[in-house]
């Protein structure tokens, strides 16, 4: 399994924070959303007074008035303007402080769920491919919550209330526009189906090229060392060559979209023009409810109808950042869905019980599926304060799957673990855990100073302490030597042994430190190197209870005891 030091309490802590919050300022989020839309909405018709107002005033221009005729309507024009402007502003503003904050929101939703995510669960989405949905993708929710949502709410109200206006003036405008307006909705969803299935498959397509970048920028060295790197350049062209694909179909159907709606909007602009036109002229006198269509009329209903289809032809502008945004939502929500996580998610501190614990293991069951063997059953061990176990086995035997059990890093199957007279439950799991430091084969390493990979930025850590850590690790001259020179990514510049004697280090600063759990720290190491290694850890786990999975003799010979897990089968196969 993989190994990591981990304080699992921050993460906890983070992930209950957030529970509580998220209905809460989910809804605050909606309701900014809403509050926007009504804003520019209102700001959209104000249109219609504007309108009117300069139909008036060109229709009294034509009958012989004068400045003084059209001075009031020209000051209410301009004033309108103004507050058509600040509403549209304000809505705006509002609208996208709501979508970040509904991002913000989102994005540590699913972070504190990837943080409790169990180390030993298979179906992790891969490192690049979170990152890219965490960093990337998810920036797609804003242009979508802070333009669609508002624009969706425009165009199912404005052009309803200009329509309301129109109507007195002339039945057969209104008609028209009543015939030409669904037809706008009606491509626009078929087209929007496939928008959004094409923004999914592109984004699944970057995602998968993130994740594969990634992994092949870690395995750069492996990659060359076996000559593989014309086949690796190969399928990076593939994975390009595909989001190429994928990015065209997206924009392919977002220029189809906009040619759609912009057809229907200037036809149904141009028959409302012919019919103005022809009642000017007097070739057309019908379509009025009295007489026949004035100056000012006709000039009212000739303003309106472009105004008509503006919130549609906005919708179709945004249509993409719908097909984008929902992609984006759904792979933030897939991000955040429950998988295996580690056990306890309530916000705890360390246990205060100053010795170290006994460990009672009562009956433990544990598959990693449900449709997957026992990996464990029926298991049964005691460890007693302060000792020091050495577990073997064969390879697969399930020594780290214990440990990380002891961890509470996945729920068992069945039976019990007691800790210190705690059992360990999904109450307290992070409180025990507080306790405990896991030592791994490969500890992470980040690119910083040593003192700052051993604090690790954890509170109530003194100078003091990472200085007797890097004693208690045997650390010092390396880190003398080191200085405030940054280590390079993953350890580079630290030997393997000294990245081991770093993670014990780490593990001294913890005051609450109880249990240690190492899965087999000395392996990959020469004879020399494991032997440094094997005393700092036991320097370490003076006065602690130390449980250590090993194929390692002399580690195991140091322990106060060592025991065989798969002794049941070993027995069976000697008798057989
Ligand atoms: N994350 C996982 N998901 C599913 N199965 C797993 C997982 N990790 C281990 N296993 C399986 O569980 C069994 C026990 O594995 P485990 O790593 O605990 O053995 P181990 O005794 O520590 O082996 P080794 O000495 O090689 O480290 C193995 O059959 C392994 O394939």
């Amino acid at each position: 399994m993989g190994s990591a030091f981990f304080d699992a309490r921050d993460r906890q802590e983070a992930a209950s924070r957030d529970g509580d919050a998220v209905s809460s300022r989910g809804g605050a989020a909606n309701g900014g959303l809403r509050k926007a839309a009504m804003l520019q909405a209102l700001a959209s018709v104000l249109w219609i007074p504007q309108a009117g107002l300069l139909a008036v005033s060109v229709g009294r221009i034509a009958d012989g008035g004068g400045l003084a005729d059209v001075l009031w309507p020209a000051f209410g024009i301009l004033l309108l303007g103004f507050a058509k402007s600040s509403l549209d502003a304000a809505g705006g503003r509002l609208a996208f402080h709501a979508a970040r904050a509904e991002l913000s929101r989102r994005r540590r939703l699913a972070a504190a769920t990837l943080s409790l995510s169990s180390p030993l669960d298979r179906t992790r989405p891969a490192s690049g491919k979170a990152v890219s949905v965490l960093g990337e993708q998810a920036e797609l929710i804003v242009p979508y919550l802070s333009r669609f949502q508002p624009a969706r709410l425009k165009a199912s109200l404005v052009p309803l209330v200009i329509l309301a206006f129109i109507l007195p003036v002339s039945w057969i405008a209104a008609l028209v526009l009543l015939f030409a307006a669904p037809l706008i909705p009606v491509f626009m969803a078929l087209i929007g189906w496939r928008a959004q299935a094409a923004s999914e498959k592109q984004l699944v397509a970057t995602g998968g090229l993130n994740g594969f970048l990634l992994d092949r920028l870690r395995g750069l060295a492996t990659i060359r060392a076996l000559d593989a790197v014309d086949a690796t350049a190969l399928r990076l062209r593939a994975e390009a060559q595909s989001l190429r694909t994928r990015t065209m179909a997206v924009l392919k159907i977002a220029f189809l979209s906009s040619a759609v709606l912009e057809l229907f909007a200037a036809l149904g602009v141009a028959m409302i023009a012919v019919y103005v036109g022809f009642s000017l002229l007097g070739e057309i006198g019908f379509g009025t409810w009295i007489g026949r269509l004035d100056l000012t009329e006709g000039l009212f209903i000739l303003l309106l109808a472009p105004a008509f289809f503006e919130p549609l032809r906005e919708l179709s502008a945004v249509w993409h950042d719908r097909a984008a945004g929902e992609a984006a939502l759904k792979a933030l929500d897939a991000l955040a869905a429950d998988g295996l996580s580690i056990r306890g998610s309530a916000d705890a501190s360390a246990l205060a019980d100053a010795t170290a614990p006994a460990i009672r293991i009562d009956n433990l069951a544990f598959r990693y599926a449900g449709d997957e063997p026992f990996v464990l059953d029926d298991f049964n061990l005691d460890i007693a304060a302060g000792e020091h176990l050495a577990l073997l086995g064969a390879s697969g035997s399930g020594k780290s799957t214990l440990l990380s059990l002891t961890a509470g890093l996945a729920p068992i199957t069945g039976g019990r673990i007691v800790i210190g007279g705690t059992e360990l439950t999904d109450d307290s799991a992070a409180a025990l855990r507080g306790g405990m430091a896991w030592i791994g084969q490969k500890p992470h390493v980040f690119a910083g100073t040593i003192a700052g990979n051993i604090a690790l930025g954890r509170l109530g850590i003194a100078p003091g302490d990472v200085s007797t850590a890097l004693e208690t690790a045997r650390l010092g001259r390396v880190a003398e030597a080191y200085g405030s020179r940054p280590l390079g990514e993953a350890g580079i510049g630290l030997s393997g042994g000294e990245a081991l004697r770093l993670a014990i280090a780490r593990a001294a600063c913890n005051r609450h430190l109880k249990i240690i759990l190492a899965d087999e720290p000395t392996a990959h190491l020469d004879a020399e190197t494991a032997a440094e290694v094997t005393e700092s850890l036991l320097s370490l786990a003076s006065g602690r209870t130390l449980i250590v999975a090993t194929h390692d003799p002399l580690l195991a010979a140091r322990m106060h005891r060592t025991l065989r897990i798969d002794a049941d089968i070993v027995m069976r196969e000697a008798a057989e």
